[in-house]
């Protein structure tokens, strides 16, 4: 029980100070100040200890001493003994302890009370006196009180304070020799008016208790409102009224509270706001790792994101994680790691799709227990869309959509791979589109352009979904066909298959433009392999070596490739890179073949390359033009040839014996389909000064058929510049009198596989006849190739044949060679 002391004292300094050493003391006391006790004895019922001061000059103790009902304490005036006496022995008569203690100056005498109240309170606890267990009670209550961080006061039914601890004194800065007094609610209230303790509006009060305060609180009090004090504390006031009317009022120092959930509040606005300007959002996950916060403007704007609250990331499901990724996710958030940019393909009900990547890290409790985990995510749907545009053009053909040779590079990479786990065959099939190049040169890119897309959509449809068709470069088409057959023979049963479905498809007439029909045919090279497999460059280079012997059995044929012609296919691809080297090494050289009149003079030359390899020596033209066309180096040959031949025929200008001499120069038919080829010719011939009349282009007939008009166009605009033009291998192809006679030539030559027969052969012997009169009723000049006898000469002369080329005259020699054979010798 507390050990509750009635302090009476008229003098507030001194109760003050009392007071004070008393709550030094530590004691657990509830020191409660009471007024004199003039108004009756009712209000003193529970008491301890009664102290009784008089004030420095009083000499009359008060007619009501509460002797002999508590022990009691007397605090008299210096020499005041004589007042003691009486008082003492009215408490010894009741069987009550009674004391006295002089005052001293400065309060020397406080100590002394203090010392005088312990051992009188002792004495009351020894049982010589009884002490009431509610005496008890209120030493413990005291104590309690006195230990407790909030102020508490208590007020009777008249608003009149009877119980306070130290802390509200305190806290509200209440005089401690006004509380002594026992001052009413409304009386303290007055005083931190006139203090202005509430602010001139009261503004430091709010709301809640602002009207009560304004009214002297004498209304009924809100049960809670906030004040600031001017010292800056904030203090939660609680009233709570007691049955007999009375109050108990406590008053709470809450100022870390508010100020850390301003603080709070501060950083929660902060991270608002950032959320707010954040294109990303915030997410937060329970234990159980559903969605339990998701904040962030794109969330507000999006009913996707909002769609994730409450389910777990286990719930969602995501287009591009199969179950291995997200057992490996759950064993990072089993392991509790932190997870960075986790991304998830979100396929919408209504096929929209959505990226989003996210961040997390797990929320550990004190105890080391998951709460759950917490991160960021962020929309990534625009970076996945251009990245994958990024992949299209980088892996893709934009014409035809189809994997470009850079991913066939890589899928047939991973095809190797994976064919070491499958034993399976798998099967390259290389794909060419015979006289593409004529359709293209001749009716224009648009064209060419819908029929490759058109191939493209054919091939896709005739191979399996898991089989890969790219588009290798030009009209070439590359397909891969994977898993075909265990055995050897089956596999290739089924890789001609694909070929000849293939082929098929293509074979169909397409409709291109405005509805024409054109029909194209496809070679095709195919090549078989399974693990272990060889280098991918080598399995295309096989393919495409086996579409080439298509091509030279006739196109529109399936080749397989034959392991037995490896060598020559290797030597095939050895002297392409030669010669790729070879041209910038100026490694070709040019042999001239003299042209003879009827009378055996010398009127012209044709130039006919060589290339002089630096292992394999003088290469004649048979074994390198055909590569050359193939892998499209005929174009710089070509245009090597033209300088070289220009230059000749500029620095025979300059000979006399020579300067009357014309070159011809075989032009091929790439090099002439060429848009710039005229600009070219041209070029060449300003070039070196040389006399465009005596340069003469040797087309072939075949050459020419493809797009008449064009070539018409080519070869008039030369022409005009004075260019001449020949045709030759005349009688082997078409030959067709029509287009003959519209073409701008000026020469014909004939073949010489017919002038080689034509003294044993009555066929050639009749095509020769023909040739030579419908040379002269066209009016074009004649040259017969070939000639290597004596008697085949004197035939063509006897027909009129006026000029002769072949082995009987010369041999296509070196340039000095022939100069030394025309001029003079120095001799
Ligand atoms: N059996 C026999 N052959 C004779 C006789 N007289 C000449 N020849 C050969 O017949 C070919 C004539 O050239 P071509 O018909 O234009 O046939 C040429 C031409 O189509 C092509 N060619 C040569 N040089 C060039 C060039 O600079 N550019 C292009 N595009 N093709 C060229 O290579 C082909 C072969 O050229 P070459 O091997 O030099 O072979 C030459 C020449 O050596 C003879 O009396 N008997």
């Amino acid at each position: 029980m507390t050990t509750r002391i009635a302090w009476i004292d008229p003098d507030p300094a001194h109760a003050r100070r009392a007071l004070q050493l008393l709550a030094l003391r530590d004691r657990g006391w509830l020191v409660m100040p009471v007024p004199r006790p003039d108004a009756g004895a009712t209000a003193l019922q529970d008491w301890s200890a009664v102290v009784l001061c008089l004030g420095e000059g009083e000499r009359q103790l008060p007619d009501w001493v509460p002797a002999g009902r508590w022990p009691l304490l007397l605090c008299l005036p210096p020499d005041g003994e004589a007042l003691a006496a009486p008082v003492l022995r009215t408490a010894s008569r009741a069987g009550c302890l009674a004391d006295y203690v002089l005052r001293g100056g400065e309060g020397d005498h406080l100590p002394e009370l203090v010392r005088q109240l312990d051992l009188l309170l002792a004495h009351g606890g020894t049982g010589q006196l009884p002490v009431p267990l509610l005496q008890v009670q209120l030493q413990r209550m005291q104590t309690a009180l006195g230990s407790m961080s909030q102020g508490i006061l208590q007020t009777d039914a008249a608003g009149r304070v009877n119980v306070y601890n130290p802390r509200v004194l305190e806290l509200l800065n209440l005089p401690a020799e006004l509380m002594a007094t026992q001052p009413t609610l409304a009386e303290l209230t007055q005083l931190q008016i006139q203090r202005n303790d509430f602010g001139t509006q009261c503004e430091l009060i709010d709301v809640r208790g602002r009207s009560y305060v304004l009214a002297g609180a004498l209304d009924a009090p809100p049960d809670l409102y906030w004040r600031r004090t001017r010292d800056g504390r904030m203090l939660e006031v609680r009233t709570r009224t007691l049955p007999d009317g009375g109050l108990v009022r406590t008053f709470a120092d809450v100022s870390d509270h508010v100020r850390v959930q301003s603080e709070l509040q501060r950083s929660e606005e902060r991270f608002r706001s950032l959320c707010d300007l954040s294109s990303d959002w915030y997410w937060e996950q329970d234990a159980q790792l559903r969605f339990t916060d998701i904040a962030g403007v794109a969330v507000r704007q999006d009913a996707r994101l909002q769609g994730l609250q409450g389910h777990s990331l286990w719930d969602i499901a995501a287009a591009n994680m199969d179950e291995a990724d997200w057992a490996s996710h759950r064993a990072r958030v089993q392991a509790r790691e932190t997870f960075r940019d986790l991304e998830l393909k979100r396929i919408a009900q209504d096929g929209s799709v959505m990226w989003i990547s996210l961040s997390g890290e797990p929320i550990v409790d004190k105890s080391g227990a998951l709460q759950g985990y917490r991160g960021v995510g962020r929309n990534i749907t625009e970076r996945k869309r251009v990245e994958g545009e990024i992949e299209r053009l980088a892996f893709y053909d934009p014409l035809t959509g189809l994997p470009n040779r850079r991913l066939l590079m890589d899928r047939l990479q991973r095809l190797c791979a994976a064919l070491e786990r499958s034993k399976r065959y798998a099967a390259l099939l290389f794909i060419d589109l015979d006289h593409f190049k004529n359709l293209n040169d001749t009716r224009g890119h648009d064209l060419g352009d819908q029929l490759l897309a058109q191939v493209a959509r054919r091939l896709r449809h005739c191979v399996r979904a898991s089989d890969t068709v790219a588009r290798f470069g030009g009209d070439e088409f590359v397909v891969l066909a994977d898993a075909l057959a265990f055995d050897p023979a089956q596999a290739r049963l089924d890789a001609q298959r694909v070929a000849l479905k293939a082929a098929q498809a293509l074979c169909e007439p397409y409709v291109l433009g405005d509805g024409e029909t054109y029909h194209s045919t496809p070679s095709i090279g195919v090549t078989m392999f399974r693990h272990p497999v060889l280098a991918p460059e080598e399995l295309l280079r096989q393919a495409d070596f086996a579409m080439y012997q298509a091509k030279g059995a006739g196109r529109n044929v399936v080749r397989f490739f034959d392991p037995s012609l490896l060598a020559q296919m290797r030597a095939r691809a050895e002297l392409e890179t030669d010669l790729r080297l070879g041209l910038p090494r100026d490694e070709l050289v040019l042999y001239y073949q003299p042209v003879v009149d009827a009378g055996g003079a010398t009127i012209a030359a044709e130039a006919l390359v060589r290339w002089q390899h630096p292992q394999r020596g003088l290469l004649a033209p048979g074994e390198f033009i055909e590569l050359a066309e193939q892998s499209g180096l005929i174009l710089a040959l070509g245009r090597w040839v033209l300088d070289a031949a220009c230059r000749q025929l500029a620095q025979w200008a300059g000979q006399p014996g020579l300067r009357e001499l014309s070159v011809s120069v075989n032009v091929s038919a790439r090099q002439f389909r060429q848009s710039g080829f005229a600009q070219e010719v041209l070029a060449a011939v300003q070039a070196s000064g040389a006399r465009p009349e005596r340069l003469r282009l040797e087309l072939t007939e075949s050459l020419m058929l493809s797009d008449i008009e064009e070539s018409i166009a080519k070869m008039a605009y030369l022409r005009a510049q004075g260019v001449s033009f020949s045709l030759d291998d005349f009688g082997t192809g078409y030959s067709s009198l029509s287009y003959l006679k519209r073409l701008p030539l000026d020469q014909l030559k004939i073949d010489r596989t017919f002038v080689r027969d034509v003294l044993s052969d009555p066929n050639d012997a009749a095509i020769v006849r023909t040739i030579l009169a419908l040379a002269q009723s066209l009016d074009l000049g004649v040259v017969a190739e070939g000639v290597e006898t004596d008697s085949q000469l004197e035939f063509l002369r006897q027909h009129g044949c006026p000029a002769f080329q072949g082995y009987l005259f010369g041999r296509p020699v070196p340039a000095a060679l022939l100069e030394s054979s025309l001029l003079p010798s120095a001799a």
